[in-house]
């Protein structure tokens, strides 16, 4: 990707960031990929950058699968709002509560009971190292990082397939495996939400998994219906295995890693009067 096409691509909303939106993905965008879960953060200097274009930009957010109020703990900025759980939360902008919606939320101790359950019964998942993250309503299996982690996915596909007979909903992302409740809800949904509920003409959506693509066809929909003028979807890619090549194939432009995020966030950034071409 070149800074001209770059820079093209974000035009619009750099001439009007009161009218823009900007949402981030945060695993494997703004905080590089760990081996476990619990040890992701948001490098400081991404930071300062989100903390500047929140107070230029009209609508500043993070799309995340982890719960809201965790996506804000590992963003670690009170002022950008945190879209949770694939869409089902979200903690706003220095709120202290997370709305979570209601069906979803019902679910919580089913799913929680059966996922725990199923992972006992399944003695050889926990023996590789499969392990359960509690989102709640959406209970995440992971195996990043294992000594076998082929087998691991094996039997953590096992523990899915027990859960998809019990009536859950499953999600693949990398190297997890949701278990969710039977409802529609994905990132797309979200966006429509979040940009179609204020007067904007632009947003950039910027991800790393399949999960994120739903983000950006909610966004071209979004121009395609004629509710908003120019959407711009940023692939935010890497070397790892697990990397779905889908995003970069169905983004406009690419970017490699949450280091590459960074130089999306600065054009944004970059004063309109700066010499080089708008
Ligand atoms: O939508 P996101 O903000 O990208 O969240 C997606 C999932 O992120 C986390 O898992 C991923 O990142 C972990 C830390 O780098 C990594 O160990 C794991 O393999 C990845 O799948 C999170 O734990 C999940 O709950 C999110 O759904």
């Amino acid at each position: 990707m070149t800074d001209d096409r770059l820079a093209a691509l974000v035009a619009p909303l750099r001439a009007a960031p009161d009218r823009s939106a900007i949402l981030l993905d945060v695993d494997g965008t703004l905080a590089p990929i760990t081996r476990h879960a619990g040890a992701a953060e948001v490098p400081a200097a991404t930071r300062t950058l989100l903390v500047e274009l929140a107070s230029r930009y009209g609508l500043v957010a993070c799309v995340s699968g982890r719960r809201a109020g965790e996506a804000r703990r590992i963003v670690g900025i009170g002022a950008l709002h945190y879209v949770g759980n694939h869409g089902t939360e979200i903690l706003r902008r220095g709120a202290t509560a997370v709305e979570t919606t209601p069906a979803v939320a019902e679910w919580e101790p089913r799913v929680r009971e059966l996922a725990t359950g199923l992972l006992e019964d399944h003695a050889t998942a926990s023996r590789l190292g499969v392990w359960l993250e509690d989102k709640g309503p959406i209970q995440a299996l992971h195996w990043r990082g294992v000594s076998d982690e082929a087998a691991a996915a094996e039997a953590a596909a096992a523990v899915g397939a027990a859960a998809a007979a019990e009536g859950l909903a499953l999600h693949e992302g990398r190297m997890v495996l949701e278990l969710r409740p039977p409802l529609d809800f994905d990132k797309g949904a979200a966006v429509r939400w979040l940009v179609g509920a204020e007067e904007l003409a632009g947003a950039l959506y910027a991800g790393d998994d399949r999960t994120d693509l739903d983000a950006f066809a909610g966004l071209r929909a979004l121009v395609a219906e004629g509710r908003l003028a120019h959407a711009a979807c940023v692939a935010v890619r890497d070397e790892g295995s697990d990397a779905p090549p889908e995003v970069a194939e169905q983004a406009d432009v690419a970017v490699d890693g949450p280091v590459g995020i960074r130089s999306v966030l600065q054009e944004l950034l970059r004063p309109a009067t700066d010499g080089r071409a708008a």
